[in-house]
């Protein structure tokens, strides 16, 4: 667990703990920075969880050195992240830079020390740009983004709200970049139980006459009035949430989330110790994540050789082929464009 006394590294540490995900005779690795506050709070952190969990902790311990990273799965959730308050100004810029340096340090060293048959989780962001350098260092099929699979988890968990169904019922994917560019796929939005004319009346109902041509302007728009709302009044920002769209709710919310002073780390955790359940497991299922593409589909007519979030399936040696049915115009549309906007910053990096 690179990253193990972050906020978000925590709470996968407990959750993967908690949920008997890593049993007693494994081994739970903490990976701080030498030299950086990380470096000792991860010696506190495993007695915390040894405390905690005594009755079933795995073996825990501590590493602060790339070149000691040592497990079959690795989990990346180190990095510099944007302060979570109201109207953080950030330099997303700079933030790259500065966990660009994080990635390639790690990319290397997995690269030079590790086994040849990790599988890397990402967590830190740009999600893209860490699985494009990881990838580059480590091979493209052991290397996924987790980004997606919480939008989708988030998207899922929206349609069922509006239902009134539980989530466990509704499938779909989101695809795309992680962030205000994600790609909410309506046209895959299954709902167990439904006939298919039912469900596509409970899909128009729940999404209302809108296309994702729009998407950007509804985005920009509720964030500018919720940001307005949340300044003088939080509970009155999150009611007014409440009201919108699922697809718009699966990008404002997680936002406001972060513009609260709280962060996402429930959310993000879960989603993640979902993804090492299944690979521990020796399952193989479909999950939306972060990977490298080399031409496995075309979108507008064109292949796709870029980082980005896709259904794939997720088995213990990392992914393998993807499973994207025909997009409908809109969703194509806007997928083609967050394509691009990820390439230009992708070539930033000569990636
Ligand atoms: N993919 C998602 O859905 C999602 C959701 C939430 C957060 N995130 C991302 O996860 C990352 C972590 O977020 P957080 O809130 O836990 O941040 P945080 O600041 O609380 O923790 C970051 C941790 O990384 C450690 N670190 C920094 N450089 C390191 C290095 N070289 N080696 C080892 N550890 C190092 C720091 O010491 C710190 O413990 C951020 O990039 C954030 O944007 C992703």
């Amino acid at each position: 667990m690179i990253g193990a006394t972050g906020d978000i590294g925590r709470q996968i540490c407990a959750q993967l703990i908690e949920r008997r995900v890593v049993p007693t005779t494994s081994r739970l690795q903490l990976v701080g920075r030498r030299g950086g506050s990380s470096q000792t709070a991860a010696h506190g952190l495993r007695a915390d969880l040894r405390d905690a969990y005594s009755e079933h902790a795995p073996l825990i311990d501590v590493a602060v050195a790339p070149e000691d990273v040592v497990a079959d799965v690795i989990i990346m959730a180190a990095g510099a992240t944007p302060p979570a308050a109201p109207g953080a100004v950030v330099d997303r810029r700079e933030l790259a830079a500065v966990n660009a340096r994080v990635f390639t340090q790690y990319a290397e060293r997995l690269a030079e020390h590790g086994a040849g048959h990790e599988v890397i989780i990402v967590v830190s962001n740009p999600v893209e740009l860490a699985v494009g350098i990881l990838a580059k260092a480590l091979g493209r099929h052991r290397v996924i983004g987790m980004g997606a699979w919480l939008d989708t988890l988030r998207f899922r968990r929206e349609i069922a709200s509006t239902l009134g169904f539980p989530r466990q019922r509704i499938g779909g994917f989101v695809v795309g970049p992680h962030g205000d560019d994600l790609v909410p796929l309506w046209s895959t939005v299954r709902v167990t139980g439904l006939t298919v004319p039912e469900r596509k009346s409970a899909v128009r109902r729940a999404r209302g006459d809108r296309s994702l041509d729009d998407f950007d302007g509804e985005i920009a728009a509720a964030k500018t009035r919720i940001g307005e709302v949340a300044s003088v009044d939080m509970t009155a920002a999150f009611a007014e949430v409440y009201d919108w769209p699922p697809d718009l709710r699966t990008v404002t919310r997680p936002w406001l989330t972060h513009q609260s002073g709280a962060k996402t780390a429930s959310g993000t955790a879960n989603a993640t110790v979902e993804l090492i359940d299944t690979l521990f497991d020796g399952r193989e299922i479909v999950v939306a994540g972060q990977v490298r593409l080399d031409g496995e589909i075309s979108v507008a007519g064109q292949p796709v050789r870029s980082v980005t979030g896709v259904p794939v399936v997720l088995g213990p040696e990392g992914w393998k082929q993807v499973l994207l049915d025909d997009l409908a115009p809109d969703e194509e549309r806007r997928f083609r464009a967050s394509l691009d906007k990820t390439d230009a910053m992708l070539a930033q990096w000569e990636l």
